[in-house]
């Protein structure tokens, strides 16, 4: 899907108490994953509380064009029927992946163990960012690469193995799109795929993949790493899967209620895996009042309810080792360490340098357009917070949903208003965020 219309800005100003109760939509990453497993399983999946924003809906897509049956039942309610491990069908047109790096890394993946080619292609965004980090690996376990641009960079046609073959592999960087990749490619290949990781990337994979049938198992590796090993050739049957709440999006109220003064925001079945927690972990220890109830759990996935009341925040240094738990939320903690006093050092984030936009100089432009005092040393992202932020600015998003939200959400306690250029991009994960921003008080017009 691609943004050819025309912009569409807005403007964020101040705003009296948010209050209320929401529940922000399912999470992205195990939507992108239900619809995948289920399409690799046999018979029936259902699935709840689906995210239905543009990316997820584009894998939805793909897996129909592979060869599963998809459908959507109702609202967020979606059925697909699988055709089994290996057993995708070379699709007629190319996969367009959108905005979206987790659905067309993971269908990469997937594809990698299917005798069938592929042609994987997204917008400017996605075409920009890496894939050599997903081709490095698929390639050993025998996929190929038979066209494609510089540095592996999209649009590309992958072949995938006829006889995949099972690797033991350690993941360059944390994450958990190149270490799904290769569990889903390793799903094909007989024996054991075994994936390192010396920081632990968020594991949804591994507990949906366990949900599923297959035989997979995580032990620690060093102090914050993970050895996930995983059988091959499994028979993955359908399953019932209730996608939680998406605490990346959750992360943009949440960061409004606490720098709007007067605030009590209640948000619903948050998910709490650790490995996505991080910045709760920082606000908290910034003076954030996060009271957390009605704690439960499926397939796997906890979840809670969150009270956030608004705080007097203060600034703390963010160590680089909490970055793969919170790695889509620094530009977010960002807006809200600029609210804070004192100084916010975030440590280790060059992988924000490759996410929808170079994010590390998408946050310091954002804050200095908004005159707040900010600096990039190295990897580290150091913000001056001076209890207010004096606003005023016009933020460029650069096809770049996060930008679009923190930035709107900077402008609900500012002294002036804050513009973004276009809210196009918000659709890709959080279609409902202005509509549900304002059902709880925000100014946005
Ligand atoms: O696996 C996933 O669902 C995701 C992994 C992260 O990317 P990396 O694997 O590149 O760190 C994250 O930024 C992305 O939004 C979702
Ligand atoms: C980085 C993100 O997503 P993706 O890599 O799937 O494009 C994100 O949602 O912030």
């Amino acid at each position: 899907m691609t943004h050819s219309d025309q912009p569409r800005p807005l403007q964020s100003r101040a705003s009296g108490p948010l209050t209320g109760k929401v529940r922000v939509p399912g999470d992205k990453s195990i939507s992108h994953r239900a619809l995948i497993l289920g399409a690799l399983a046999v018979g029936e999946t259902k699935i709840s509380g689906l995210l239905e924003g543009e990316d997820v809906l584009n894998t939805a897509k793909s897996m129909q064009a592979l060869g599963a049956r998809v459908e959507r039942t109702g609202d967020f309610a979606w059925k697909v029927n699988g055709v089994g491990v290996a057993g995708f069908a070379t699709p007629k047109t190319p996969l367009d992946f959108g905005n979206s790096g987790t659905g067309c890394r993971l269908v990469m993946g997937a594809v990698a163990g299917c005798p069938i080619s592929a042609v994987f292609d997204g917008d400017a965004s996605l075409r920009s960012r890496p894939m050599r980090r997903i081709l490095d690996p698929l390639e050993k376990m025998g996929a190929k690469v038979i066209s494609g641009g510089e540095g592996g960079r999209l649009p590309l046609t992958l072949q995938g193995a006829r006889d995949p073959l099972p690797i033991t592999y350690t993941t360059p960087v944390a994450s958990a799109q190149i270490k799904s990749a290769v569990l889903l490619a390793g799903l094909a290949a007989p024996g054991i795929t075994t994936v390192i990781e010396t920081e632990a990337s968020r594991d949804h994979t591994e507990l949906m993949l366990k949900h599923f049938g297959a035989d997979i198992s995580s032990a620690r590796e060093g102090v914050h790493g993970r050895r996930i090993t995983l059988k091959g050739q499994p028979e993955l049957h359908g399953a019932t899967v209730v996608v939680p709440a998406d605490p990346s999006s959750a992360a943009f109220p949440v960061v409004a209620a606490l720098i709007v003064e007067g605030s009590d925001v209640v948000l619903s079945d948050v998910m709490t895996n650790p490995l996505r927690t991080g910045l709760f972990t920082t606000l908290r220890e910034m003076g954030a009042s996060i009271e957390e109830s009605e704690a439960r759990g499926d397939a796997g996935e906890p979840m809670a309810k969150l009270r956030v009341r608004a705080s007097k925040l203060r600034g703390v240094a963010v160590p680089p080792e909490r970055a793969p738990s919170m790695i889509d939320e620094y530009l977010v903690l960002a807006v809200a360490a600029s609210f804070a006093e004192g100084t916010t050092i975030m440590r280790g984030l060059h992988e924000l340098r490759v996410k929808e936009s170079d994010r590390l100089e998408a946050t310091a432009a954002m804050l200095r357009g908004n005159g707040v005092k900010v600096e990039i040393s190295g990897d580290d992202l150091i913000v001056e917070g001076r209890g207010h932020v004096p606003g005023g600015g016009t933020v460029a998003t650069h096809m770049d949903h996060r930008i679009a939200m923190s930035a709107l959400v900077m402008g609900c306690a500012s002294d002036q208003p804050v513009t973004v250029d276009d809210t196009a991009f918000i659709a890709t994960s959080f279609p409902d965020f202005i509509p549900m921003m304002r059902s709880l008080g925000a100014e946005f017009s």
